[in-house]
């Protein structure tokens, strides 16, 4: 399959759950759900099951994917992964810059710039998240919040680096909750995020960028919300813990 401009990408993302033992288990159950994906599937699991996940992934169409890595290259960082560590682990996709490592983990938008272009530079391709949190959605600030985000976190980065970049909208307040966005607020704001990759890019640019949503997205729900025009794809949290669930909106999301 071409994985070609606008090709939805539906990728899970695990956080932290999941043993290298259940991971392979997991994905042993989802593979055969999935062999008839017409979307692009990626699963972004913990640094501690990258090396079984790729194992298991083996002979599919998955992709590997990692929930962060560090701006630098190497050297005194206690914790921290680099973007060549995932490399080096057949890592396609990570996610930077969301919403709980900018809550719990001080994440700022220079940090998440600074992480993106490091995983650009390796050789990765980055899924980018930006949302607003309730607080701000109902202060009028949504637009603006979203705007801040895309700049900082776009911040010196090139077209050409942009197109090996998804953006995942993921509302803070309807991560985990059970609240989904409506398939026209989810519509709305990825609307505004091309519209931004618009002014900044070109219209060509912010034509081929996919979009995801995030945020509740379940097998019920998702073939509304994918049916916005501009939403390519799903960042699926918990959701992407279950074999059936999650090939569910895999199915939900066509070319
Ligand atoms: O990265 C995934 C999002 O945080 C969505 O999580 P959720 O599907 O559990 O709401």
């Amino acid at each position: 399959m071409d994985f070609a401009k606008r090709t939805p990408l539906v990728a899970g993302n695990w956080k932290m759950n999941l043993t290298r033992a259940a991971a392979g288990a997991l994905i042993g159950e989802m593979k055969p759900l999935l062999k008839d994906a017409s979307c692009e599937v990626a699963l972004c699991v913990p640094f501690t099951d990258l090396e079984a996940a790729g194992a298991a992934m083996a002979g599919s169409r998955i992709r590997l994917g990692a929930q962060n890595c560090h701006w630098a290259a190497s050297g005194a960082f206690t914790g921290e992964i680099s973007a060549d560590m995932l490399r080096e682990l057949g890592v396609a996709y990570v996610i930077i810059g969301h919403s709980e490592r900018r809550q719990y983990f001080g994440e700022s938008d220079q940090t998440v710039n600074a992480r993106a272009k490091a995983a650009l530079s390796a050789g990765l391709r980055v899924i980018l998240c930006v949302g607003e949190t309730l607080e701000q959605r109902e202060a009028g600030e949504m637009e603006a919040v979203i705007r801040r985000q895309m700049a900082g976190a776009l911040e010196g980065i090139t077209g050409e680096q942009l197109r090996e970049m998804v953006i995942a909208y993921e509302p803070v307040w309807a991560i985990g909750t059970g609240k989904t966005a409506t398939a026209a607020q989810a519509g709305e704001v990825c609307g505004l995020i091309r519209s931004f990759l618009a002014e900044h890019y070109g219209a060509e640019a912010a034509d081929g960028m996919r979009i995801q949503y995030g945020g509740s997205m379940n097998a019920k729900n998702a073939a509304e919300l994918l049916a916005q025009k501009d939403i390519d794809g799903g960042l699926i949290g918990g959701a992407s813990l279950k074999a059936p669930d999650f090939a569910a909106i895999v199915a939900a999301a066509k070319e």
